[in-house]
């Protein structure tokens, strides 16, 4: 049956052609059988760079993460390549994580860039996006690949890029390299490897990045109290079991329990409904055995090892889940004191994105080192440092549950942000203090701030659509108050706008455009609204905060911002 949109047809007809193979075609004709809707979900549009990459469900069509989607992305990539260094032999270093097909896909992609005649260097086995980002500036390459979909479901696959500064690609780049992507066929893939091209490699890169991230994540805590640190561990199936482990070693904390149910690398992530730390089902496990043993802290990372989850004791002693607010704060808060304690130089920043809590600006404030707010993702942040060589970054991170300790990585890194976590536990231990008093104390000092994140799901070409009409209601229809609060100011990222609603002058938003509206109250809450870019979902964050005078009215104060959070969810029908 011939499909109603031309185009559509027109590559489902090029992918039935003799270039693609038999087990292809003969997956798409099933689909022209029995599921025509999927046939037109996987061949609407080309996969797109989003906010990490490329990612996509394992699949065929264009629209799907499959050998010839990945081959022509590799192919585009190669020529890129090599017309922006003509000078040399370019190196591209690959990793992959634990989902079913990346070692496949992996091989794909070192095969054909190996095919271009550019030099490869491929991890043999799976290992974290982190050691990735730090083997492209170790081997000086010119980029860097990782086969991965982060914390997406199992479905789903993807390809992380990283540049020569082992940072992920931004724009313009990722857009001329779509042009160059575009403007190839499938059979101008060569996909016939060059095999003395392809280095394999392990150890070699193992054993420094471990050097250099317990260096990193490595402060002021006692060899004592690191030992009395208390650890439960999760890789949730995923790469994080490659390196943490002996990273918490080789940095001195002995007394660590990893949950050997979820420690075996699996694409079908068999223990957990979600291999995303900011599901607080994905940590279930871990919580159960840091009650039995009584943990002091319990880390739980996604499967490429770049986010993670933390739970830590409360004051009364139970574990407590902490949010990447939470965690993003305690940890700048940290390196912050470190640093002060240093002698602070004056070129010093941190940053973070306009997702996350306002709180990073007042604790820069208070610490007199410069903030930098960029769009969603880590590929923002670490652009900052390339484009300001002569400042000093300490370090930040989002509310998405990662962290970045100074430049040495440059893209989230939770093998780092894992020994910076259990780091603050045994600082705390040595001060008579915790982890979570800490985070309480910076809440009187700097405001007590509570956010939530909704992600509704919408699948799919249809899903899409009512996502990008919900955006558009949100610019046509704004809301004048939310929660019973006014809105007093109104950002739009797509628009290049920041408005005062109550004088209606318009000032001129300095960052790159992108759909994101921003809405902020009279009470100081702010609402953002986006799609994700990485996954079917649209995103609402939600940030409220109040004063906090003592500690011991936490409580108190918390249940009133819960109470904001919940009118403003349910003011915009998010509950
Ligand atoms: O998914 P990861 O771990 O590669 O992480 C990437 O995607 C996340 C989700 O992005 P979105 O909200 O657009 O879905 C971002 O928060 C993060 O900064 C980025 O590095
Ligand atoms: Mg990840």
């Amino acid at each position: 049956m011939q499909h109603k949109d031309s185009n559509i047809q027109a590559r489902i007809d090029e992918w039935l052609t003799p270039i693609f193979d038999t087990t292809t075609q003969q997956e798409i004709h099933n689909l022209q059988n029995t599921d025509p809707k999927e046939l037109e979900e996987s061949f609407y549009k080309n996969l797109e760079f989003g906010t990490g990459g490329m990612r996509g469900i394992m699949g065929v069509g264009t629209n799907r993460i499959n050998k010839y989607t990945l081959g022509k992305n590799t192919q585009g990539l190669s020529n890129y390549l090599k017309r922006t260094f003509p000078e040399i032999q370019p190196k591209a270093v690959i990793a992959y994580d634990c989902r079913n097909q990346s070692d496949t896909l992996a091989k794909l992609v070192a095969d054909v860039f190996s095919a271009n005649g550019i030099k490869v260097f491929l991890f043999s086995e799976l290992r974290p996006t982190p050691e990735l980002s730090f083997a492209v500036k170790e081997l000086g390459c010119q980029c860097g690949i990782v086969l991965t979909a982060s914390h997406n479901p199992p479905e789903y696959n993807g390809y992380k890029v990283y540049w020569e500064d082992g940072g992920q690609l931004v724009p313009p780049q990722d857009a001329e390299i779509i042009q160059e992507i575009d403007s190839l066929t499938y059979a101008d893939i060569k996909f016939d490897a060059t095999p003395e091209l392809i280095e394999l490699i392990d150890d070699k890169i193992d054993q420094v990045f471990i050097e250099r991230s317990v260096k990193n994540g490595s402060f002021v805590a006692t060899s004592e109290a690191k030992k009395q640190t208390k650890i439960v561990f999760t890789s949730l199936h995923g790469t994080s079991i490659t390196l943490v482990p002996e990273t918490l070693k080789q940095a001195g904390y002995t007394d660590v329990h990893i949950v050997a149910e979820q420690a075996s690398p699996d694409g079908n992530f068999p223990t957990v409904v979600s291999p995303n730390p900011e599901e607080p089902e994905a940590l279930e496990m871990a919580m159960k055995l840091a009650r039995e043993i009584d943990a002091d802290i319990v880390i739980g990372t996604d499967p490429d090892c770049d986010r993670l989850g933390i739970a830590v004791k409360n004051n009364e002693g139970n574990l407590q889940l902490l949010n990447g607010n939470q965690t993003m704060v305690t940890m700048t808060w940290f390196l912050l004191e470190h640093y002060k304690m240093q002698g602070l130089k004056g070129n010093e920043f941190i940053a973070s994105t306009i997702v996350s809590t306002p709180m990073m600006r007042n604790l820069a404030e208070a610490y007199n080192v410069d903030y930098k707010e960029v769009l969603t993702g880590f590929k923002w942040i670490a652009k900052l440092i390339k484009d300001f060589p002569d400042k000093h970054f300490i370090g930040g991170g989002e509310e998405s549950f990662g962290f970045m300790v100074g430049d040495f990585v440059r893209d989230k890194d939770a093998v780092t942000a894992t020994l910076l976590a259990c780091e603050i536990v045994a600082y705390a231990k040595d001060k008579g203090s915790s982890f979570y008093n800490m985070l309480l104390d910076l809440y009187t000092k700097h405001g007590c701030y509570k956010e939530s994140l909704i992600s509704l799901v919408k699948k799919g070409r249809d899903g899409a659509k009512e996502i990008q009409q919900t955006m558009i209601d949100l610019r046509t229809k704004a809301p004048k108050e939310i929660g019973g609060e006014k809105v007093v100011l109104i950002e739009d990222y797509q628009e290049s706008t920041s408005e005062n609603t109550q004088d209606h002058t318009v000032t001129t938003l300095d960052v790159p455009k992108s759909n994101v509206l921003i809405f902020y109250t009279e009470e100081g809450s702010k609402i953002a609204a986006r799609p994700s870019g990485t996954e079917p979902k649209i995103k609402f964050y939600i940030s409220v905060q109040a004063p906090l005078k003592e500690e011991s009215d936490y409580k108190a104060v918390e249940t009133k911002l819960d109470q904001k959070i919940h009118a403003i969810k349910s003011d915009l029908k998010l509950d």
